[in-house]
């Protein structure tokens, strides 16, 4: 039987195994089990988790601009796995990977955050913000370093989970608003009880990731977070809480009564973390 590392903090689920150089920090990791990605949770629509994007049936089992897949959706990785609107500075299209149903390979340019984390990193106690996770290799910009991964809510469970929690309690649940031309859709996650890697990563109002929603086999988006600069080896990784990319955000910014203090350290802090005010009201 395949053992489990004890002091992995992905329980062996990811590729890459993610530890602490203090060890006796693993005592802190939370009851939460490990998800590699979104799981449906209490309240969530089965039919979004079911419903089953089309595949292409590239030939060349790589797909290029003939591709189905790429032609309805557009390019949005270069060659080298990397997100073309972080380099280019171009306004984000939807993202839509291939999927189970589509006959190319693994190494297709379209596939890239369904193959997992590739980047060292650790989680390590920071000084004010409780545990953080950190990079000991450098990143590129445009790269793919992890999904947010949890339980995906309905609004109301959201809620309900929201009120739950004293003003001590930290905040997992993350609120990712998209706008269509038809209406916006919104997604709740929630890693405390279940979640990845991701929901170690603490906030800061100058980040060096951000947030975008991919989907790969259903309308379900996976909330995943891009390096937007070059990230040297030992830095913490945080995205902003309250814009997740530019095409959807979450939260705002409270009054100081209904959010926390912010201790990210950056020169244009805007002094409290972001909240989803609907979830508190
Ligand atoms: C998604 S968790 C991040 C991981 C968390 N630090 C832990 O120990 O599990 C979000 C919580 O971390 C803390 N946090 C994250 N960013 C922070 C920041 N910039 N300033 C203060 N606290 C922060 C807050 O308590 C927040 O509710």
């Amino acid at each position: 039987m395949h053992s489990i590392d004890p002091f992995d903090w992905t329980e062996g689920l990811e590729s890459i195994a993610i530890y602490s150089s203090e060890k006796t920090l693993i005592q802190d990791k939370k009851t939460s089990k490990y998800v590699k990605t979104n799981i449906p949770g209490p309240g969530c629509d089965m039919d979004d988790f079911e419903t089953q994007i089309l595949g292409c049936k590239c030939e060349n089992r790589l797909c290029i601009e003939t591709c189905s897949c790429i032609a309805k959706y557009g390019t949005v990785y270069d060659d080298g796995k990397i997100l073309l609107s972080v380099i280019d500075g171009k306004n984000m299209v939807p993202i839509i990977e291939c999927n189970t149903q589509c006959t190319c390979t693994a190494d297709c340019q379209n596939r890239l955050i369904q193959n997992g984390i590739s980047f060292k990193m650790e989680v390590f106690r920071s000084e004010t913000k409780g545990l953080g996770l950190r990079t000991i290799e450098s990143i590129d910009p445009g790269s793919f370093v992890c999904e947010y991964a949890g339980e995906i809510l309905s609004f109301e469970e959201a809620k309900q989970r929201t009120k739950r929690q004293t003003e001590h309690d930290m905040n997992y649940v993350i609120v990712v608003k998209e706008h269509h031309r038809t209406g916006v859709m919104e997604t709740y996650v929630d890693p405390s009880c279940r979640g990845n890697i991701g929901r170690y990563i603490n906030h800061s109002c100058s980040p060096n990731l951000s947030m975008v929603p991919v989907r790969v086999n259903s309308m379900v988006p996976k909330l995943c977070l891009f390096a937007v600069k070059e990230i040297p080896s030992l830095t913490e990784l945080t995205f902003d809480y309250g814009h997740a990319s530019s095409t959807t955000n979450s939260g705002s910014v409270g009054p100081p009564t209904s959010s926390k203090q912010c201790m990210c350290g950056a020169h244009d802090c805007r002094g409290y973390l972001p909240y989803e005010r609907l979830l508190y009201e």
